[in-house]
């Protein structure tokens, strides 16, 4: 076998948006041999998205919605075999995370009122930076703004270098609209490596400091060159009223995770008060970007996966971590990132989590789960790492966060989110809605300690605050050990007399005599406690669009024909069965297998149109379809068929009893097409293609 090279221009990290082609000094040149099961001796032409676009298009895996009336940006509608593709995504989603682990999905509500996203942090936290031109209004990301300046100018900056010229040259591209040439500058030394190190922490910013980089390196709109405003915060949400009266705010949510903490309770019931467990949710999620561009990579619109694990803060342990403890992920963590590096190291997860670069086991178990998901799917290893978020990255009650990151001509774009959300959630609703989320665990030894406790002496307390009493005594119950003890020694010092603040605000006297506050020894028999959430998160359709990218190749012969080489068990569509013409001889046996094949649940596609065969081949090439079953007039006597394999266009000719035997096999992966090529005789070596 010859086995073939792919020589492919890829964006390294920061080169999210550049346009296919264009210089930069990020890109690297990356020749990688495609592991996914293909064994066979053609070329490929180099990527170019361009070609891919229009397969997309032409085969409608996805479109823009809404286009004849112009479309909407970060919009869009899934085809036929983009529905199937996704729906085959979250089908093996479903059993590689939801069945093997036996978590316990629910479907959530979309519209969620408003308080519950204020509780979250949602209302206040779900912000992007956004500015805008001062002269013609056009609105920019802050953060996407600067990334896109900076790169342009060390694009320009490597162009000058490698023409070895200094000072102002005249090379890069031309600005359309003045027809001015623009001049490529070589930048200075400590400019550059400040762009650089800018760049590798661009997802880190406040924005004040985007302020300041804008200021600081004279970034202007690129289109107009005019002045941008100062960063301000723009929530993502996409607000609405939830019935007749418009008095009940609410939101599109943003995620599925809310709807989940909400519903602890009952899982925990569910689940017979056995810890640890897991939720998991799958469906739409909607998040006004400022500037969605990059097709599904950045939409207002998307399906999202979602997996909450609840476990023992004082144990995050996982029972099956010892099955993915010798799995090898790429891993990018802090310090890495730190020294501005972007090439990940190669480490088992259980080294990984032994040294503490991941934080414990639980965390360590879904990144190996999470990678071998992506791989099944047919995400090309080499392209796939895991990115530790900085610390001023993180929300600040996770205790660590790693983002599944892909490479595609975009740059590495996280994919998948997995954060160990500590106790924050669960808290936050608790403490809001006065439901207890806790976990209630029988202790085999009684716990004994000392803690400082407040009695509220009701014959006093009550009279004396009158209608102020309730505020008053929820803002007591809050208060922690040490809160207690401030305001013990307030009352000491007052002579028995001191304010404190009701849950409204206001403060009110109190008296010593109001309460008892000591020291008392606690003895529990049942320990109880907030879970910690692991939350892996997943963008369907930036893995679907990823995905597409892995598996797209153009064969190298005379008509360029283009391929989707998708693993049988995510294709849209398993198997085309094509009789040779649309001779009337053929029909009864089309209709005969066309039936049999949807008895064995193998999706079909017929095609009985006039078209060549090799056209009507290479068309389910770019659907991605792996098998053909063809029947000509030697089936109609013999009962024969052939079944020929996209990625090596090798047939085999059997009984139609045998070809479906092996194409149920090979559908559901349980045997490859390697396997197949040893055991039965190939029947054609060349394609047919006339
Ligand atoms: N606008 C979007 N379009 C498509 N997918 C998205 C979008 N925003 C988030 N996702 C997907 O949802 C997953 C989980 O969401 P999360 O909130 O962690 O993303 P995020 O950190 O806000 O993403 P980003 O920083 O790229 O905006 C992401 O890993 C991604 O796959």
């Amino acid at each position: 076998m010859v086995n073939f090279i792919r020589s492919i221009v890829l964006q390294t990290s920061h080169c999210k948006f550049h346009i296919q082609n264009k210089f930069c000094p990020n890109y690297s040149l990356f020749v990688f041999q495609p592991t996914f099961k293909r064994n066979f001796c053609t070329n490929m032409v180099a990527f170019n998205r361009t070609t891919l676009e229009e397969v997309i298009k032409k085969r409608f895996f996805f479109a823009p919605s809404f286009q004849i009336y112009g479309g909407v940006a970060g919009l869009y509608d899934y085809g036929p075999p983009g529905c199937a593709l996704q729906a085959n995504i979250l089908d093996l989603w479903r059993r590689h995370f939801v069945l093997e682990e036996d978590m316990l999905e629910m479907d959530g509500s979309i519209m969620t009122p408003a308080t519950v996203l204020k509780t979250s942090g949602h209302v206040d936290k779900f912000t992007d930076w956004m500015v805008n031109d001062t002269k013609n209004g056009d609105i920019f990301r802050a953060d996407h703004l600067v990334e896109t300046v900076l790169e342009t100018r060390l694009n320009e900056d490597q162009q000058a270098r490698s023409a070895e010229l200094e000072g102002t040259i005249v090379v890069a591209s031309k600005d359309k609209k003045k027809k001015n040439k623009i001049k490529a500058v070589k930048l200075d030394e400590n400019t550059k490596a400040e762009y650089e190190n800018i760049l590798a922490k661009i997802d880190n910013f406040t924005g004040t400091e985007l302020g300041e980089i804008i200021d600081k390196y004279t970034i202007k709109n690129p289109e107009t060159g005019n002045d941008l405003s100062k960063p301000v915060e723009f929530n993502l949400m996409f607000e609405s009223n939830i019935g007749p009266t418009g008095q009940l705010k609410g939101y599109l949510r943003p995620e599925t995770a809310q709807g989940q903490f909400l519903n602890f309770k009952r899982f925990l019931e569910f689940n017979n008060d056995k810890m640890p467990f897991a939720s998991a949710s799958i469906g739409r999620s909607f998040r006004n970007e400022i500037s969605p561009r990059s097709g599904l990579l950045r939409v207002r619109e998307f399906t999202m996966a979602e997996i909450e694990h609840y476990v023992d803060p004082n144990n995050k342990d996982h029972p099956r971590f010892d099955e993915v403890k010798d799995i090898k992920l790429h891993l990018l963590p802090q310090n890495i990132q730190v020294e501005g590096k972007t090439n990940p190291i190669e480490i088992s997860i259980g080294e990984a989590v032994e040294k503490k670069i991941v934080d414990n086991q639980t965390l360590g178990y879904f990144l190996a789960r999470i990678h071998l998901f992506l791989i099944k799917l047919g995400i090309k290893n080499e392209r796939l790492r895991f990115r530790q978020h900085m610390p001023n990255e993180m929300a600040h009650y996770a205790c660590d966060c790693w983002d599944a990151e892909i490479q595609s001509s975009y740059g590495w774009i996280e994919c998948v989110g997995c954060a160990d959300r500590s106790a924050y959630d669960l808290t936050v609703h608790s403490n809001r809605t006065k439901e207890k989320l806790v976990v209630r665990e029988n202790l085999s030894e009684p716990l004994v300690y000392e803690k400082t406790v407040l009695e509220i002496n009701k014959k006093v307390f009550g009279p004396k605050l009158r209608q102020n009493a309730k505020t008053v005594e929820d803002y007591l119950l809050r208060l922690d050990e040490e809160q207690l003890e401030a305001l013990k020694k307030a009352l000491e010092v007052g002579n028995g007399k001191t304010t404190v603040p009701g849950t409204d605000g206001k403060e009110y006297e109190v008296f010593s005599e109001f309460f008892n506050i000591e020291r008392q020894t606690i003895t529990e028999y049942v320990r109880e406690y907030i879970p910690n959430v692991i939350e892996p998160s997943f963008g369907i359709g930036r893995i679907l669009y990823s995905l597409i990218e892995h598996v797209f190749w153009v064969r190298e012969d005379d008509e360029q024909r283009a391929v989707l080489s998708f693993p049988p068990l995510v294709s849209p569509f398993k198997c085309l069965l094509v009789p040779l013409s649309n001779n009337p001889a053929f029909s009864d046996l089309v209709r005969d297998l066309s039936a049999r094949l949807r008895k064995l649940s193998i999706a079909i596609k017929v095609d009985d149109s006039s078209n060549s065969i090799g056209r009507r081949y290479s068309r389910n090439d770019e659907l991605g379809t792996p098998f053909a079953i063809t029947i000509d007039f030697q089936s109609v006597n013999d009962n024969t068929v052939t079944l020929r394999e996209r990625d090596t266009t090798k047939q085999i000719r059997e009984k139609v009893d045998t070809i479906l035997q092996v194409l149920k096999n090979l559908t559901e992966e349980e045997i490859t097409w390697d396997e197949v090529m040893t055991k039965y005789p190939i029947f054609i070596q060349q394609e047919i293609d006339s």
